[in-house]
């Protein structure tokens, strides 16, 4: 007798073994990354989401706080062909249901081929494939969750100081919509303060912190229910230089006339390869993205997904605008992206001497 069940949007029920018990729902994807479990569990941008490892032995380092990307786990629940204790009471502990001892090839398949799903999650003792029908059948689609925003982002606005050895005293606006510890950090180990907002922070919000970079951070959902924080965008591109990760390309390139869609299945890993088309140069990516944009508007694509040829950096030098599909801050996955921040920088320190000049 199995005591946990996972219901798919196609009709299927899968049987499972219970590592964290619960029921819950949300949208069923997947990532190829091995490495990087703590990270990509506690990543804000899969808030509302069940998320699968294709990588089939998940823990054989341990959990270590260090490594968290958030303070809390993030997806609803977490689907592996094993776990190891440690994460299984790690998520027990945090209340978010785990199953494991399924076919996670079989899962996976069949999201890369039906797309992203809704999905229901039953475990536990005296749990039933009816109980886990009756969860997947009352998750709303990704879009439907309009303020998913007010989840992830702090409530209240916080200043992270830059480090005093680092080389730049840049002041960055970073609108959080979600945003991962380490794109912070990668941002103060430079020198630069973070002046964390609110994902729906008025102008006069970002106004009040005086600052010489406007960041939109990663996040979940869908890119076009960030109505505060394109209204943002509108109002100081060209005024400001503007940086933005993952949901803040979608929210940038959305907000100055583009237009994102909902892929497939997505892009999760850390294996991904880009293109930047100006210098010819690939670079492996990590990515964790459901959405991808369709229209850039009145920004240049630069870079591109060499499997898919998707937008993966969107630049504009007269605004003084440049974003990033995938994740430079890495963690977990590849550094070959780190020159990211330092771009962002220097954008500030040159449109700083041109308004001086
Ligand atoms: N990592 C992210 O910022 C994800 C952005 C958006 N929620 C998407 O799925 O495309």
């Amino acid at each position: 007798m199995s005591d946990a069940y996972i219901a798919l949007a196609d009709g299927r029920v899968l049987e499972a073994r219970t590592r964290s018990p619960g029921r819950t729902r949300g949208e069923l994807v997947f990532t190829t990354a091995y490495t990087g479990y703590e990270e990509s569990l506690t990543d804000p941008s899969y808030a509302e989401q069940v998320l699968t490892f294709s990588y089939p032995l998940i823990g054989n380092y341990g959990v270590r706080s260090e490594r968290f990307e958030s303070e809390t786990v993030q997806p609803r629940a977490a689907i592996a062909r094993e776990f190891t204790d440690d994460v299984a009471e790690w998520l027990d502990g945090e209340d978010i249901p785990a199953i494991d001892h399924l076919d996670t090839r079989e899962l996976v398949t069949t999201v890369r081929e039906e797309g992203a799903m809704a999905c229901g999650i039953a475990a536990g003792e005296d749990v039933t494939p009816e109980d886990a029908i009756a969860e997947m059948e009352a998750c709303e689609p990704m879009s439907d969750h309009v303020d998913i925003g007010a989840g992830v982002s702090v409530a209240e606005p916080e200043l992270h100081e830059g480090d005093p050895a680092g080389e730049s005293d840049v002041r960055i606006a970073l609108l959080d919509c979600g945003a991962k510890g380490s794109i912070i950090e990668s941002l103060n180990e430079r020198g630069a303060d973070v002046h964390v907002l609110p994902y729906d922070a008025t102008p006069e919000d970002v106004s009040a912190v005086d600052p010489d970079v406007l960041f939109v951070s990663n996040g979940p959902g869908d890119p076009e229910n960030f109505v505060a924080a394109k209204t943002v965008v509108d109002v100081f591109a060209g005024e400001l230089p503007l940086a933005g990760i993952c949901l803040g390309q979608q929210i940038v390139a959305s907000a100055l006339g583009g237009d994102t869609e909902k892929m497939t299945f997505g892009h999760r890993g850390v294996n991904q390869p880009v293109k930047d088309l100006r210098t010819d140069r690939v670079v492996m990516t990590t990515q964790n993205h459901g959405y991808t944009v369709a229209d850039p508007g009145p920004l240049e694509v630069t870079q591109i997904n060499v499997n898919d040829d998707t937008a993966e950096g969107l630049e504009d030098d007269d605004l003084g605008i440049l974003t990033r599909q995938y994740h430079p801050e890495a963690n977990p996955g590849p550094h070959d992206s780190l020159d990211f921040f330092d771009d962002v920088l220097a954008m500030a320190d040159s449109t700083t001497e041109i308004t001086a000049d």
